[in-house]
């Protein structure tokens, strides 16, 4: 989250071109409405104003001996402005959320939209509890102060302009007497609304930090509870509390000045006006009589509640200001990898698979590879072997764009990958990865999830050839738990290993595909792999060396560059370090 900047300033531009954009996406094509809730309010805040002048004729009926019908008349009127004031109370709020709803529901459509297309280095950099920040809390946040609260605040702001309009017509004097406390108020509204945005950013970022914990602890129990790392993790969680309690409390310390103010401000100006009015229709010849004097005062008590609701808008506005740019903030991060006017969705998917003179790095310090040249040929099997940490993964996630090169280029079928939409080459691939995504649903509709299309049969095909058939009619219907929880590291890897067959693409990639599955399981799933691979550009990472003796090519990385290259046979003829990491497997299984 970026930090805002806390110059004393209601709105800087930054948060001008925020609430633009807010409005040209999300409320512009709604003006129409927008226009009828504006003269909806407006019928409010003159509802008021009418209500002043009939009070002070009624007064006058009193005092000055009007007629009986006069009274009953001014009664009726003031019902009748009241019963309107209460429908448009009723019509204003309905319209308004409804607006609002429609409005936040196309945000947090765009939201998820957008996400979906940010690259994966994104989600390795941010905090997951900053994204469900942003896509649940932030937003409602949006949703009530821009349903409930501009409008509201608009009504209170037009009974204010209605109601102060009426009063200076009525006496300028007395009235500049009452706003001459007014300078004050907006000082000091300038002064706190800078601290309240500060503190909310605080309090932003607090509630990140803590979601992430959440997240993280619950998705680590299993460690927790082996590790008996319970107090730890309690702490860890309790400071968070602490953090989120402390914010919470300065900012409502903050916000807390507004109401006291304005109360005081009220208590100066009433005794102003009651000292000068009287002292004004004491003295005559001002115009002022008693009934006068009376409804100007309950001009100022209809002023005052409305401006005190503003006062706390505007400290609202400043926290919402904060929850606008940082819910913006997803919009504005950048996409890497996307396609180009001139990309292709055509392209030769039995072809080579080559690495030029690639320049790669996760982090500019820390390159990976400084010069990768790997041909991957078209419709055979390829290996690639290496210590951890020697960047297996990583030529599998450059091929399927997860990442792009810094410098060189892959090829597939000679057609640089960068010219492909994203979407045709990653369609181009059926993937058995070490990060098994599983979703709380039956085996049935995991596997399902990767070809919703296919039919039973095709299914049924996918687990009988991934050995999991049986265990989905063992388990029916039931739910795996929350990611799969439920299911051993060798079931999902099956799971996984079925989607590959239900999507069955020209290219199939496998990185530690059997390395959950104990030998035997494991000797017949390749050989199930052997025959989904027939006809595919194939290529396995693994560990066990037992795994891919029988590809047509086998490379061997050490720290990001190719350190041998061969048949299992050549490879062993040179007696390196395949050779030596072979023998060492070998002697373990003995
Ligand atoms: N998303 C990432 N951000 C930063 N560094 C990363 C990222 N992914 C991997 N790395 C680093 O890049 C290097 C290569 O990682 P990679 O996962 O490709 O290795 P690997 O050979 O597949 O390892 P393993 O056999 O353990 O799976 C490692 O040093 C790793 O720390």
């Amino acid at each position: 989250m970026s930090e805002l900047s806390t110059k004393k300033q209601m709105f800087t531009s930054q948060d001008i071109d925020n609430i633009k954009w807010f409005w040209n996406l999300y409320l512009k094509d709604k003006a129409p409405w927008l226009g009828l809730v504006l003269g909806m309010v407006s019928i409010q805040a003159v509802v008021y104003q009418q209500f002043l002048a009939l009070t002070e004729n009624g007064l006058r009926v009193i005092f000055e001996e009007g007629s009986l019908g006069q009274l009953v008349m001014v009664c009726f009127v003031v019902f009748l402005l009241f019963a309107t004031r209460a429908l448009l109370s009723y019509a204003v709020p309905r319209l308004s959320v409804w607006l609002a709803s429609n409005a936040v529901r196309k945000m947090r459509q765009d939201m998820i939209r957008h996400l979906l297309r940010l690259d994966l280095a994104y989600f390795e950099k941010t905090k997951s509890g900053d994204i469900i920040l942003k896509l649940v809390n932030q937003v409602d946040g949006l949703s009530s102060f821009v349903g409930q609260g501009t409008v509201g605040a608009v009504r209170d702001f037009l009974t204010v302009v209605v109601v102060s309009g009426y009063l200076i017509y009525k006496s300028p004097l007395l009235f500049a007497a009452a706003i001459i406390v007014i300078p004050v108020l907006i000082l000091l509204m300038v002064a706190v609304s800078a601290k309240i945005k500060e503190i909310q950013q605080k309090a932003e970022n607090a509630f990140g930090n803590y979601m992430s914990g959440i997240e993280e602890m619950v998705n680590g129990m299993r460690t927790v509870k082996i590790s008996g790392q319970e107090s730890r993790e309690r702490e860890r969680l309790f400071e968070a509390t602490d953090g989120i309690r402390d914010l919470t409390i300065n900012l409502n310390s903050a916000q807390a000045l507004f109401p006291p103010s304005i109360d005081l401000v009220s208590a100066f100006v009433y005794v102003l006006v009651i000292g000068g009015g009287g002292y004004m229709v004491l003295q005559g010849g001002s115009g002022m009589d008693a009934a006068s004097i009376i409804s100007f005062l309950l001009g100022l008590v209809i002023l005052f509640d409305p401006m005190r609701l503003l006062a706390g808008f505007f400290s609202q506005l400043q926290a919402s200001l904060i929850l606008l740019a940082s819910v913006r903030n997803i919009y504005n991060e950048p996409i890497k990898i996307t396609d180009h006017e001139n990309s292709v969705s055509e392209f030769d998917k039995q072809g080579d698979i080559s690495f030029s003179n690639v320049k790669f790095a996760y982090d500019p310090q820390h390159p990976l590879f400084a010069d990768l040249n790997i041909v991957i040929e078209g419709g055979k099997k390829t290996a690639i072997v290496g210590a951890t940490g020697s960047g297996k993964t990583s030529i599998l996630s450059l091929i399927t764009r997860l990442y792009d090169v810094n410098e060189g280029k892959i090829t597939i079928g000679s057609r640089d990958i960068r010219n492909i939409k994203v979407q045709a080459l990653r369609d181009a691939f059926s993937v058995v990865a070490q990060d098994i995504v599983i979703f709380n649903a039956s085996i049935w509709e995991n596997i399902r999830y990767i070809a919703p299309n296919a039919t039973e049969e095709e299914i049924w095909a996918a687990a009988e050839a991934a050995e999991i058939a049986e265990l989905i009619r063992a388990r029916r219907d039931a739910p795996l738990g929350p990611k799969g929880s439920q299911l051993s590291g060798g079931q999902k890897q099956r799971i996984a290993i079925a989607r590959a067959f239900l999507r069955s693409a020209p290219i199939l990639l496998l990185d530690e595909a059997t390395s959950a599955l104990d030998q035997k399981t494991e000797k017949r799933i390749q050989n199930a792999l052997l025959r989904l691979s027939e006809n595919k550009t194939t290529i396995i990472v693994a560990h066990r060396l037992s795994s891919v003796v029988t590809a047509d090519k086998i490379y061997v990385l050490d720290r990001g560059k190719v350190v041998e290259e061969g048949t299992h046979e050549e490879l062993m003829a040179t007696q390196g370090l395949y050779a030596t990491m072979y023998a060492s497997q070998k002697q373990d299984y003995t």
